[in-house]
C-alpha cells in the first residue's frame, strides 16, 4: 500500500519564506489610473506604433534612468523632460524609460519592485506600490513610459501606464517572454541577446506576433489561461553584444535585411547604451551622433533610439556604509542631463534633416 509522503519533507524544499503578495486589482484599487491617464497611455500607445509603422516621420526616444531607485529624483529627471520633450515634439516622440526590473548576469540589486529597501529586503508589496505611483505621477507630468517586463506577472500590477515595453537581451530566447509579449497592451522591442544574435529576437518578434495559450494571473490575482491575440508591434532594438556594437551603418542594414527576410517590418531601434557604448556612458553621445548622420543620410529604418541617462552622469555601488548620490544611477553608467538635453537636440534635427531629403510618408 502507498503512502501519502509528509508534505513537510518534499514541498518547498528551499523556500525560506512565503509573504502574501497584494493582488494587481488591489493595487489598483488604491492608485487608480484615471480616465485623463488611462486616455493619455493609450495616445502613447498609438503614437508609439505610428512611429514604428513610420505613419509618423518623428523619432522614437527612449530615454531615463538605467533604473529608478529613488522616486524622486526620477520625478525631477521626468519633470526636466518634460520641457523639452515639448520642445522637440515635432520631430522626436519622447517616452521615459521607467525601468523597476533589472535582469541580471549573475547576481545584482534586481530593482525597485524586488527591493525597494535597496538592501535585500524584498519588500515586493512596497515595490509594487512605490513603482506604481511613480508611473502615475511620470504620466501626471504628461510623459508616456516605457520599461522592461521581467517576471511574468507583474503587467497585471503596472502595464495598464505603460506605452512601449521591452523584452531584454537575457530574456529575448524565453518562451515565457515571448508569451507574454503577445499579450501586452503596447508595442514592444525585443532586444538582441547579450552574444549579439540578431536572429534571436527577430524569432521573438516573429513568436510574439501569434497568438499563445499559456497560465498567468488575471486582474484579481487569480490563476488563469490567458488566451492572446498576439503582438503586431513588435520590433528589434539593437543593444550590440559578443563585445561588438551593431549601431553603426553595416549592421543597421543587416539587420533590416534579416526583418525583410522574415517578413517583418524593415524598423530598428538603436539602444545607444549596453553593448553599443561598451558600458561607458561617455560613448553614449558618439553612438547617438552616428545614429543622427544616418538619419540625417535618410535612413528610414532606424524609428527609434534608447538613451540611458539621469540627473547626474556615471553610476555609483549600493553601499549600505554610504549614503547615496542625489540623481546618480545605482545600476549602469548613464549620461548626465546637460549631455542629454544636447543630444536630444542633436537628434531632433536630424529628424528635421531627414524630412527635408525624404517624401512625406503617406
Ligand atoms: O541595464 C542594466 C544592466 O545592463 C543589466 O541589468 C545587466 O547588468 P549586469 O550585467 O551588471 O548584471
Ligand atoms: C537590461 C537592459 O538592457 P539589455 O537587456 O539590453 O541588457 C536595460 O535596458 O535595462
Amino acid at each position: 500500500m502507498t503512502t501519502t509522503p509528509d508534505a513537510h519533507r518534499v514541498i518547498d524544499q528551499r523556500i525560506d519564506r512565503v509573504v502574501p503578495l497584494t493582488t494587481p486589482a488591489l493595487l489598483h484599487h488604491h492608485l487608480p489610473l484615471e480616465e485623463a491617464l488611462a486616455e493619455a497611455v493609450v495616445a502613447g500607445r498609438r503614437a508609439v506604433a505610428r512611429v514604428l509603422d513610420r505613419a509618423d516621420d518623428r523619432l522614437l526616444v527612449v530615454v531615463g534612468p538605467c533604473s529608478v531607485h529613488d522616486p524622486a529624483a526620477a520625478l525631477e529627471y521626468a519633470g526636466r523632460l518634460r520641457q523639452v520633450a515639448d520642445r522637440l515634439a515635432d520631430d522626436l516622440l519622447v517616452v521615459m524609460r521607467v525601468y523597476f526590473e533589472k535582469p541580471r548576469s549573475t547576481v545584482g540589486w534586481k530593482g525597485l519592485i524586488n527591493d525597494p529597501g535597496l538592501d535585500g529586503s524584498g519588500d515586493v508589496n512596497t515595490g509594487l506600490r512605490t513603482a506604481r505611483a511613480l508611473l502615475l505621477d511620470v504620466l501626471r507630468l504628461g510623459l508616456p513610459v516605457g520599461c522592461e517586463f521581467l517576471d511574468p506577472i507583474t503587467p497585471q500590477y503596472i502595464a495598464d501606464t505603460v506605452a512601449w515595453g521591452a523584452i531584454g537581451a537575457r530574456t529575448v530566447e524565453s518562451q515565457v517572454h515571448r508569451q507574454l509579449a503577445s499579450g501586452l497592451s503596447m508595442p514592444i522591442g525585443m532586444k538582441n541577446r547579450p552574444d549579439g544574435s540578431i536572429a534571436t529576437a527577430v524569432d521573438a518578434i516573429r513568436a510574439a506576433g501569434v497568438p499563445h495559450v499559456f497560465p498567468g494571473i488575471d486582474v484579481s490575482g487569480t490563476p488563469a489561461i490567458m488566451h492572446t491575440r498576439g503582438n503586431a508591434d513588435g520590433h528589434l532594438v539593437l543593444r550590440g553584444g559578443g563585445g561588438r556594437p551593431n549601431y553603426d551603418a553595416e549592421s543597421v542594414a543587416g539587420a533590416l535585411d534579416l526583418l525583410r527576410a522574415a517578413g517583418l517590418p524593415e524598423r530598428v531601434v538603436v539602444d545607444a547604451s549596453h553593448a553599443n557604448s561598451g558600458k561607458d556612458h561617455r560613448n553614449e553621445p558618439l553612438v547617438a551622433a552616428d545614429v543622427a548622420a544616418q538619419l540625417a543620410a535618410g535612413q528610414r529604418g532606424i524609428v527609434g533610439i534608447m538613451l540611458e541617462s539621469f540627473l547626474q552622469p556615471g553610476r555609483q555601488d549600493l553601499d549600505p556604509t554610504r549614503d547615496l548620490e542625489y540623481g546618480k544611477s545605482v545600476t549602469d553608467a548613464c549620461i548626465g542631463w546637460d549631455t542629454t538635453a544636447e543630444v536630444l537636440d542633436h537628434l531632433a534635427q536630424a529628424v528635421r534633416t531627414r524630412r527635408a531629403t525624404l517624401p512625406t510618408p503617406a
